[in-house]
């Protein structure tokens, strides 16, 4: 068959070419469609991300759960204006008030103070760490609202609000918690704890277990809150947290100014250099060093405390050999070096207030209630302090009469000691003043040196010029002391009760931040003037002082160490507070108390010699399971260990509870310490 001839296409009819352009034309113009909407997007989402996302949500978004954006219009309603009506508690950083959402769920919204250091750093940390956490032992945050300078945070609200107020609002008689319930809420904060420490990859320290932080549902069950101080441990780390790391910077500007000042202790040691060079790693050292040789407060080095060079330094003098010292003098010498390869810090008082906490003895907690109430009232300067004396001797307290108060007290004379403190007449009073005036002066000294520290510590991180830091010390001195003078003169005008603290001021509380401030009606009975905690509260609010006295672990004191275990020690501390209903430092009027004031060192007496469960809350008429009473204290005194090792982690503490785990033998803790060197030499009392 022949092939079929080729025939050409036919030629395009006019039709066709329009349609092909027209097909063109729509494929270019959607091409150009959807790149102009690509680009519109990716603009928008570098708009939200870059600028819009990095205002508003300060932390990385990926990493952490949904939280809510609320507007401040919203919370406003919600809280009906933040109205003292829907007060219903105080921080050192902000007020809380229940608020009610448009759609009826219940919250509490957590105005923070907009100016203060520490309410940024809070938000920040409680976004940033308690935002991505999800657990039914950690409380809930809900969402935020950052709208120009107002920080808001919101959370689920727990109805019984804090253990502080069940344990501490009842007053005497009334019941709030049964034992059950307190058991249980020791076994949630373990398991809270359990959570952050072995759940969390990388784990998160706390850093604040105290009562007012822990917040109780509506059936009683326990959540932990209050982040604003934890930390997310990082990768490989043994012990500098990130906020120490401004330590040295820190201690630098404390040197200088002491310099600058003048008045205050040298700060060189005997070679000259500046003690920050080993601060941290001593400390780091420390976490791993043997028993023996463990010591976090003391810088190591090859020099002796006689040595001549350590100019203005309180030396223990070793010569005189320990015995030679009263307990008054041990006292007085609390802050001085005793080991001869340590030597002290300037601010050694502010590393060795806990030593006081000890169970050794020879130190109670009125000294260093005494002392602190010393920190609040003293000026940065010794000439202050003297200015002061002299234009208000009836507004200054005098710190060297306490100890006279405190003996009379501890000796029986109860109305004498009343009649002293109340209705002794004025030139007794200055006569005694003068008299002491030398070791007062010491003592002022201490602690102005460490409350400069706390100050400088927390400025410099904002990067404040020296003289700066100077002048705002010395202006928060000179208003805490004249108004803490008024405090007292309301204190001396009422009768004395069964609590020192009853005679406070109900509506007035001592911030460090802010000097005394009149109390908002609240319902938290968490600002307790005269309780361990209140020391906790006013110290969490000072913004350098992380953590709470009597709640912080010893090792971490002021040198910036957070670690689990000191998470494990402040839960212990809780622990005997939550069985016994006590604060951690209760002062008492009845002589026969005092030995019980201080609840960690009555605790461990009572582990070494007595029957633990004497500690038990006397409210409890009884009503309480002893093997599980005697099961949390023991397990306290492990966690309340000085020495960080010897204390068990959270999982061990689950299983304890749980009863899945015997406790552990207590062992003796010989870390050299003043007050253990002070035992040794009476006949080797072991110190728990
Ligand atoms: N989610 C909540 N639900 C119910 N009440 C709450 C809640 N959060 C806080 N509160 C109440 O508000 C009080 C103050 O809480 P906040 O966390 O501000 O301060 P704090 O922990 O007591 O002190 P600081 O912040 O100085 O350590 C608590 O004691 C508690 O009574």
């Amino acid at each position: 068959m022949p092939p079929k001839p080729f025939s050409p296409n036919p030629s395009p009819t006019p039709d066709s070419i329009f349609r092909a352009k027209a097909f063109l034309l729509a494929i270019t113009i959607s091409a150009a469609v959807l790149l102009f909407l690509g680009l519109l997007s990716l603009f928008f989402y570098l708009w939200y991300f870059v600028f819009n996302r990095s205002r508003t949500s300060p932390f990385d978004s990926g990493a952490h759960l949904k939280l809510q954006k609320f507007s401040y219009k919203e919370l406003k309603s919600a809280t009906n204006v933040f109205s003292d009506g829907n007060s219903i508690g105080k921080g050192g950083s902000g007020t809380v008030f229940r608020g009610i959402l448009r759609d009826g769920k219940s919250v509490a919204v957590k105005k923070l103070d907009a100016t203060s250091l520490q309410a940024e750093r809070e938000f920040q940390n409680e976004l940033q760490i308690l935002g991505g956490l999800r657990s039914p032992y950690v409380i809930t945050l809900l969402g935020y609202c950052v709208e120009k300078k107002k920080r808001i945070l919101v959370y689920e609200y727990m109805p019984n609000r804090s253990l502080q107020e069940s344990l501490f609002a009842g007053g005497p008689g009334v019941l709030v918690l049964d034992w059950n319930q307190r058991f249980e809420i020791i076994v949630d904060i373990a398991r809270a704890l359990a959570f952050l420490h072995l759940e969390c990859d990388p784990p998160i320290i706390h850093g604040d277990i105290k009562p007012s932080n822990v917040l109780l549902s509506s059936d009683f069950r326990a959540k932990l809150s209050d982040f604003g101080l934890s930390r997310v441990k990082s990768e490989g780390e043994f012990g500098v947290d990130l906020f120490s790391q401004e330590l040295g910077r820190s201690e630098e500007l404390l040197w200088k100014s002491q310099e600058l000042s003048g008045n205050l202790v040298s700060a060189e040691t005997p070679t000259g250099s500046p003690i920050e060079k080993d601060f941290s790693l001593g400390g780091q050292a420390s976490s791993s060093s043997k028993m023996r040789r463990f010591n976090f407060n003391l810088k190591t080095s090859n020099s002796s405390p006689s040595n001549p060079n350590v100019k203005g330094k309180e030396v223990f003098p070793m010569e005189m050999g320990v015995e030679d010292f009263d307990d008054r003098q041990l006292n007085l010498n609390a802050y001085v070096a005793i080991d001869d390869t340590a030597t002290t810090s300037a601010n050694q008082w502010g590393k060795d207030w806990w030593w006081r906490q000890d169970g050794s003895g020879e130190l109670c907690s009125k000294d260093y209630v005494r002392e602190w109430i010393g920190s609040q009232i003293c000026p940065l300067t010794n000439s202050d302090w003297d200015i002061e004396k002299q234009s208000s001797p009836r507004t200054t307290i005098n710190l060297d009469r306490s100890p006279t108060q405190m003996d009379q007290l501890e000796n029986g004379h109860e109305t004498q000691f009343h009649e002293q403190r109340y209705g002794r007449p004025k030139k007794k009073f200055e006569k005694k003043e003068g008299k002491g005036g030398k070791n007062g002066n010491k003592k002022h000294r201490k602690m102005q040196e460490w409350w400069k520290e706390e100050n400088l510590a927390e400025i410099s991180k904002k990067g404040h010029k020296l003289r700066k830091l100077e002048f705002s010390c010395r202006r928060v001195f000179k208003f805490q002391h004249s108004v803490l003078g008024r405090r007292f003169r309301i204190r001396k005008a009422t009768t004395f009760g069964e609590h020192i603290q009853n005679e406070c001021d109900p509506n007035a509380e001592f911030s460090f931040r802010k000097g005394w401030k009149k109390k908002k009606k609240t319902h938290s009975t968490g600002s307790d003037m005269w309780s361990g905690d209140l020391y906790s509260r006013e110290l969490s609010s000072a913004t350098s002082v992380r953590g709470t006295v009597c709640y912080v672990a010893p090792e971490y004191g002021n040198s910036g160490y957070l670690m689990e275990k000191a998470d494990i020690y402040s839960l212990g501390v809780l622990i005997l507070v939550i069985v016994s209903g006590r604060r951690p430092l209760h002062i008492l009027s009845s002589p026969m108390k005092l030995k019980k004031a201080n609840l960690i060192s009555w605790c461990r007496q009572l582990g070494q010699t007595g029957n633990v469960l004497e500690l038990v809350d006397e409210r409890l008429k009884e009503i309480y399971n002893k093997d599980q009473a005697s099961l949390c204290i023991n397990l306290a005194l492990l966690c309340i260990q000085k020495m960080p090792e010897l204390r068990p982690d959270t999982g061990e503490i689950v299983k304890i509870l749980k009863g899945e785990m015997d406790v552990p033998p207590l062992l003796m803790d010989f870390s050299p310490s003043p007050s253990k060197l002070f035992s040794r030499s009476r006949g080797n009392r072991g110190v728990m």
